[in-house]
């Protein structure tokens, strides 16, 4: 696969409502999109999950632009890439920086299943033609209107709800949600907002049947969260401990976790992402493929990786509507009766508008090979 050219666009998009975590809030996206051209004129798109705050992660877009421009697309430019499994292999050299990796790795694999004439679901092994989908509610300024919301989107047919929960934000809020929605999928979210101080407290989280309690402890600990996991009924699943296949597997032999949130961008891209749902399945760790606010070209990345067949929770995927006034993609993510069709077209199955990026545009440069 010769490449011709690769190029950066720093992209800047309002998000339809602001999103509050324990983390902080985001009221925009600052993104950064790759494509990755080849000499036939066929081209793949990738997008980093970075902000332009280090709040999830150390990386920001302005770390992605200088990573991928000084580091990562020198290591392509010199020899063709036969496969989209070498493009993690040639970026070793570079620490960590995940998410500016995954969107370049993205943008190759986009552009290798074109090339294969396949859509990307079915070049990374994918098994189903349709996904369930989950919402991811962000902490509100009142219990009722978080109520509110979460009427609305079961009325919009989400198949499950995650809410954000921190101290005093929590315990109370959880059990006024399940007085009003006894029989819904939920869980909770805490971005690491507890220790294993907090464990007499965290043990009322086994009141409310929750699906799962994801990263209530440090973003990079195992070890309090496998403590943790033996004194609670209600399955931990981890997100941001997990990096790669060797920290899933040190996770599920230490028993941290019970589930794991596969975010694309947080473990180097699809072909890691491959691996760590490989691993977990022969361990019977269940997956559901978690969000980072993406536009459309990074959401159908999401997509494709969930029709793997152990992605068995509804994701943070919902559609390009609950996030943004008009998507980058077209058609436009959509969803009916809580599902998102798998698209069978070549590659990630949705056009990049052209014409939106470029009104989004605030900088942009292409190297060429
Ligand atoms: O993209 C979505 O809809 C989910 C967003 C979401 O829950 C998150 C986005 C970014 C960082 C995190 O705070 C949080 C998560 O932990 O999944
Ligand atoms: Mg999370």
């Amino acid at each position: 696969m010769e490449l011709k050219s690769i190029t950066l666009r720093h992209i800047k998009m309002d998000l339809l409502y602001p999103f509050t975590t324990s983390v902080g809030t985001e009221y925009d996206k600052d993104i950064i999109l790759v494509e990755a051209l080849d000499k036939n004129g066929l081209s793949g798109w990738g997008e980093s999950v970075s902000i332009v705050q280090p709040m999830y992660n150390e990386e920001t877009v302005h770390t992605n632009w200088h990573i991928m421009n000084d580091f990562l697309i020198p290591l392509l430019v010199n020899e063709p890439i036969i496969h989209p499994d070498e493009v993690i292999k040639r970026f070793e050299f570079v620490r960590g920086n995940f998410n500016a990796k995954a969107a370049i790795e993205g943008a190759v694999w986009d552009l290798f299943a074109k090339q294969q004439n396949l859509p990307l679901a079915k070049a990374l092994g994918g098994v189903k033609d349709k996904i369930e989908v989950g919402v991811s509610v962000g902490i509100q300024e009142s219990e009722s209107k978080l109520l509110q919301q979460i009427e609305g989107y079961l009325r919009e047919g989400y198949k499950r709800i995650k809410v954000k929960i921190k101290p005093e934000w929590d315990i109370k809020i959880l059990r006024s949600i399940r007085k009003q929605f006894p029989d819904i999928q939920l869980m909770a979210d805490a971005n690491c907002a507890y220790t294993l101080d907090d464990l007499d407290h965290l043990r009322h989280l086994d009141e409310f049947n929750l699906t799962m309690i994801e990263q209530p402890l440090a973003h990079d600990d195992i070890i309090d969260h496998a403590k943790l996991q033996a004194k609670l009924v209600t399955p931990i699943c981890l997100d941001e401990s997990i990096h790669s296949a060797e920290d899933a597997r040190k996770a599920i032999e230490l028993g941290s976790c019970k589930i794991i949130n596969l975010k694309i961008g947080r473990v180097g891209g699809l072909t890691e992402s491959k691996k760590i749902h490989d691993i977990c399945e022969k361990h019977n760790i269940p997956l559901w493929c978690g969000g980072m606010l993406e536009a459309g070209i990074g959401r159908a990345h999401n997509i494709a990786i969930t029709s793997l067949a152990n992605f068995t929770f509804p994701g943070d995927t919902a559609p390009s509507s609950h996030y943004w006034k008009r998507d980058i993609i077209e058609p436009e993510v959509e969803m009916k009766d809580g599902y998102i069709v798998i698209p069978d077209k070549p590659g990630i199955g949705y056009e990049p508008n052209l014409q939106v990026i470029d009104e989004l545009t605030i900088n942009q440069k292409t190297i060429h090979f």
